[in-house]
């Protein structure tokens, strides 16, 4: 059974600057597990540095519990924060220049964190020199940073953040000024040390190189988990795909709606929180136009939603089951009631409860989009059992 490294249960965070208040973070959902690595990506201002900071002790939530390791951030106190962030979190900055000290040695560099954790020389020096030897730059270690390339650089950055074992390795923007040749280098390095050490890593990123390397890849959008994207450990094309009759008519997307990773190795779904709140991918606002309001139709394994008006229209005249709808919101039949929820104008909206427990969503769905409606599938259990992409019908 997986160990939850992370939980984040409905954070918020709201940074004030005299009358202006910003949400930054909007009551965001996370779970990481030990072992894992993952990547968050988002726009520019979404939230993720600011959930990077609270992760890192460095900053705290305004409301929302987060515990990382079994501590409760919400409840330390400075000086506890203090020794968490020593011993908990490495920490992995864009700029080397923020990571390494200038004036002294890579060894120096290694050696500094640990007798700040109050580690002997001896120990520490030792410790320094398995870490030069695992960044393979053992030849290296009385030489300044400046002197090492940008790739080196990272190398021994990611090893004084791995200096006193921490649970977790956080790295904002790791990879942000290398070349793509070395950014691919650097990613493998990330990921051999989550291999060989089972540190888990998160990394924030922009760039889809890290994201196609990952377990994970979390999407944050107005301070939300809106999007989780997995790489399928069996590219579909391998799969033995097993399609349900009611997918096979759709049209799939051709890549993953939110960070563009093709759908043969990567499988994504959105978030629905415990309330039914969950926003829709781009793509699919764009291909049904909801203009601010939906219909909510329950099919027996899957949930519909139509453009207001237009789902009655398609449904009048079937037969069984899917004739037989009941309205999802407050349960009034369908045929003498039209109820419809709204969407905001980026695709946010709230699913009736009814609608929540009509299946076992389980906090998140597929988002399959046909072409006059969009519907959410349940995303099964088992950890490889997917949905593959369903087959176009001309
Ligand atoms: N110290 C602060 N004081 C006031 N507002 C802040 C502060 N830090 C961040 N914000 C605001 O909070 C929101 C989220 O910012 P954050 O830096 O977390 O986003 P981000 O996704 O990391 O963006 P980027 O990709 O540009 O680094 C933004 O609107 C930002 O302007």
């Amino acid at each position: 059974m997986q160990t939850q490294l992370v939980i984040c249960d409905n954070l918020i965070k709201i940074y004030k600057a005299g009358e202006l208040e910003t949400v930054a973070l909007q009551g965001l959902d996370l779970d990481v597990y030990q072992g894992e690595m993952i990547s968050i990506v988002g726009a520019s201002g979404s939230g993720k540095s600011t959930l990077l900071n609270i992760l890192g002790g460095l900053d705290v939530p305004s409301a929302g519990r987060i515990t990382v390791a079994g501590h409760d951030l919400s409840r330390l106190n400075e000086e506890d924060r203090a020794s968490y962030r020593r011993q908990i979190i490495g920490y992995v900055w864009q700029q080397s220049g923020r990571n390494l000290l200038p004036d002294m040695t890579i060894e120096e560099n290694l050696i500094l964190p640990q007798m700040l954790n109050g580690i002997s020389a001896g120990r520490s020096k030792r410790r320094a020199h398995e870490l030069l030897e695992l960044i393979g730059l053992a030849t290296h270690a009385r030489r300044k940073p400046v002197h090492l390339s940008g790739g080196q650089q990272q190398r021994v950055a990611i090893a004084v953040a791995l200096a006193n074992q921490p649970a977790l390795l956080l790295a904002d923007e790791p990879t942000g000024e290398l070349d793509s040749t070395t950014t691919q280098e650097i990613i493998a390095f990330f990921r051999s040390i989550n291999q060989k050490l089972g540190v888990t890593i998160i990394i924030v990123t922009h760039d889809i190189a890290v994201a196609t390397q990952v377990d994970r890849t979390i999407a944050i959008r107005d301070g939300r988990t809106s999007t989780e994207t997995i790489r399928r450990e069996q590219p579909i094309n391998q799969q033995q795909p097993f399609i349900p009759d009611a997918l096979s008519a759709f049209q799939p997307a051709q890549s993953s709606a939110v960070i563009g990773l093709p759908e043969a190795t990567h499988q994504e779904t959105i978030f629905i929180d415990r309330v039914g709140l969950l926003q829709l991918p781009a793509d699919a606002l764009e291909r049904v136009a909801l203009r601010g309001r939906a219909e909510v139709h329950l099919a027996p394994d899957h949930i519909e939603l139509w453009p207001a008006g237009m789902g009655e229209q398609i449904y009048q005249g079937l037969p069984g089951n899917l004739a037989n709808h009941s309205s999802a919101v407050i349960g009034l039949p369908a045929h003498s009631h039209r109820e419809t929820i709204m969407v905001d104008r980026v695709g946010r909206l709230q699913l009736p409860q009814n609608a929540l427990e009509h299946l076992p969503f389980s906090g998140r769905a597929f988002v399959r989009t046909a072409r006059s409606h969009i519907q959410l599938w349940p995303v099964p259990m088992a950890a490889n059992d997917f949905y593959p992409t369903p087959v176009i019908q001309q």
